[in-house]
């Protein structure tokens, strides 16, 4: 039996995890973290989600009180790292979906997790199809190097560009040929036009209401061009990976970025 603790348990990410826990025999939920109502049930104020465990809204004293193994994390860019930094204190392995991490957080929280030999998954992304886009789009860039990515999210999301958009340049630019793409005269007119840069490949964030998480993969090449492209459109799109990264993030000894290298 694993025992979870959930961090950000009424937003979006975090209901899904809690029905998704509670829904497994081999997973048990024994408390929460939110921003408030500490010492109540969460089923008394989350009322959709029937879970009769505590809330905390000190992670410490959760980790005191409660038994637990995982802590899944899945609340807001600055709250995750701190997060993970306490639960790496209490020998809690931590299973993060929150991005907005940068790669020195990374770097520090990949040494401390090999210090303690204490598994970590950091995930950007944990719904499979997102995963197969990143892992084709590096497949693809080997051999069409100019790539252009477009992402698209709710106008609730805080952090641009997408974690997702992020890992999938970093995984492109392990095999793709550095260069600058497009005219090498060309001058933005109204600045942001042609995105952000990483290592010369272009990032473009929407943002709308009604939309949930979607990217696209432009390559273009002599005559021709390729778009690869994933949908999440709901939260239940990310739940087989959740369950995925807490069976195997108990096996592991060190942090992990990225459910890619968990996945042949
Ligand atoms: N890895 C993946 O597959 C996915 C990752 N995400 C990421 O997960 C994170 C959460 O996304 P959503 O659920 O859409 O956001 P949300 O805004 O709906 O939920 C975040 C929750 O975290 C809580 N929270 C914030 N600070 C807290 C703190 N200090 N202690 C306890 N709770 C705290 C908020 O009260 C809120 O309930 C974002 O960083 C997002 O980018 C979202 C979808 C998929
Ligand atoms: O905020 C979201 O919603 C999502 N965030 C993750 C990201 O930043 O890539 C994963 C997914 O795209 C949904």
């Amino acid at each position: 039996m694993i025992h979870i603790v959930i961090a950000g348990p009424r937003g979006n990410m975090g209901k899904e995890a809690v029905k998704m826990v509670m829904g497994e025999e081999t997973f048990t939920l024994t408390a929460v973290v939110d921003r408030k109502h500490d010492g109540a049930r969460l089923k008394d104020v989350a009322p959709d989600l029937d879970a009769d465990v505590p809330v905390y809204t000190n992670m410490e004293e959760c980790f005191q009180k409660e038994v637990c193994d995982v802590l899944i994390d899945l609340t807001s860019p600055e709250t995750g790292k701190q997060h993970m930094v306490t639960a790496f204190n209490y020998n809690v392995r931590p299973v993060v979906g929150t991005t907005g991490f940068t790669d020195e957080d990374i770097e520090e929280l990949t040494k401390t997790a090999s210090e303690k030999e204490l598994g970590a998954i950091i995930a950007p992304n944990f719904a499979i199809g997102a995963i197969l886009l990143m892992k084709f789009s590096k497949q693809a860039a080997k051999y069409m190097t100019d790539v252009e990515i477009i992402e698209q999210h709710h106008d609730k999301k805080l952090d641009a560009p997408s974690g997702t958009a992020i890992k999938t340049a970093q995984m492109i630019a392990e095999v793709r040929e550095e260069k600058t793409q497009g005219h090498v005269d060309e001058t933005e007119t109204l600045q942001g036009a042609r995105g952000a840069d990483f290592e010369g490949m272009r990032i473009h964030s929407v943002r709308l209401p009604g939309r949930v998480a979607h990217q696209e993969v432009l390559f273009g090449g002599q005559g021709q061009t390729l778009t690869l492209r994933h949908d999440s459109l709901d939260r239940t799109s990310f739940m087989p990976g959740v369950k995925l990264a807490v069976d195997e993030v108990m096996h592991l000894k060190t942090l992990v970025y990225g459910l890619d290298q968990l996945i042949d």
